[in-house]
């Protein structure tokens, strides 16, 4: 074995945390927190490309279906600006969060797939109702941290940030519908990977709150690497608080995910995600990760398949699947043969 190996090996021994192996997978067929028809397809189209086989092939993980989020279609009308769908879109969040908060009391680390980003309202919201500790590790080309009042596209899927920190809750109107979700999370507790899209007043308030807030070009001087070791140690310095990453897969650059609704060039290879995750995962204290706005509807056929296979891969990689390969297992040699020498 070469030194490196051995050097990784005594490494992964320190880590003070052992990574989950039970995952539970909740589906979001919602779409209403953005314009485009498709995102809702997500989950079918990701289950059918045999995600729940290929995270079974991740060494000793157990995977339980949860099944898909009931999303209501009707609804009626209330009276707030600038927001479109708010009430299902808080109908579909108030399911999910309690969806979330049942699979990780059941000890499982919570994967749910999108849906539009409007949802990382109810994971967020879910997780931190089990670990009021947990830090957010949000990863996209936008930092969805609009209010109502600040958003140029009256979409929620731009503006779930805002909605779950504590410290943004007085930019907000009254919003009808939403009195099961009080925002608690501090956004002390959050932090930003592959921003190149974010609009005036989002900036406002990164700079405001002073978030570890590292965009493309942070990423470009300090590498993957050294970027997500920043934003851990600035929002968890001792490294003992569980970990929720929200990954938006336009935070990938459009040439590797193109079907999805707001693409932006310039962004993460898929190389650089997969590193990501692969640090996240080998901290073991990732216990949410949501993989939203894939949109299955959009581009052509090619589009679609680089996008669902982009996505399914860096979610491999936050459950610990090992580009290194995995050894068969409970097993410590190559299958001997007998030799017959009359053949
Ligand atoms: N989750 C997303 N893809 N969000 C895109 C948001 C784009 C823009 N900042 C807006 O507020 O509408
Ligand atoms: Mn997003
Ligand atoms: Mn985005």
């Amino acid at each position: 074995m070469n030194l490196v190996r051995v050097f990784l090996r005594n490494m992964s021994q320190q880590a003070k945390y052992q990574p989950l192996k039970r995952v539970g997978l909740i589906g979001v067929p919602f779409e209403k927190g953005q314009k485009k028809y498709g995102v809702s397809v997500a989950p079918a189209a990701l289950r059918s490309a045999g995600l729940i086989e290929r995270l079974k092939e991740i060494d000793g993980l157990d995977v339980k279906d949860y099944g898909d989020i009931e999303v209501p279609s009707s609804e009626r009308p209330v009276d707030v600006d600038n927001m479109a769908h708010l009430p299902l879109v808080s109908a579909c969040n108030k399911n999910l969060s309690d969806k979330v908060a049942q699979v990780l009391k059941d000890g499982r680390v919570a994967v749910t797939i999108g849906g539009d980003h409007s949802i990382g309202v109810g994971t967020v919201d879910g997780h931190y109702k089990v670990n009021e500790n947990m830090i957010l590790i949000w990863v996209d080309a936008h930092a969805d941290i609009n209010t109502n009042k600040t958003s140029e596209s009256g979409s929620v899927h731009g503006m779930p940030v805002a909605l779950l920190v504590k410290e943004l809750s007085d930019y907000w109107p009254y919003l009808p519908t939403m009195d099961w979700q009080v925002p608690k999370f501090s956004i002390k507790n959050l932090g930003y990977i592959g921003l190149r899209s974010v609009d005036k007043y989002e900036r406002l308030a990164i700079e405001k709150y002073d978030v570890p807030a590292f965009a493309m070009e942070d990423i470009e001087d300090y590498g993957i690497h050294k970027s997500i070791e920043h934003v851990l140690q600035r929002l968890d310095p001792e490294g003992n608080k569980p970990i929720h990453v929200s990954f938006d897969i336009d935070s990938l650059d459009s040439l590797e995910a193109p079907s999805t609704g707001t693409p932006v060039r310039g962004g993460l290879t898929l190389r650089e995600a997969i590193k990501l995750m692969e640090i996240i995962h080998a901290t073991g204290r990732l216990r949410a990760f949501d993989l939203v706005e894939i949109n299955p509807a959009l581009g052509n056929d090619s589009d679609r398949k680089r996008t669902i296979e982009a996505g399914m891969s860096v979610m491999m990689a936050a459950l610990g699947f090992s580009r290194r390969g995995m050894t068969p297992r409970g097993v410590s040699d190559l299958p001997v043969q007998t030799y017959h020498k009359d053949k």
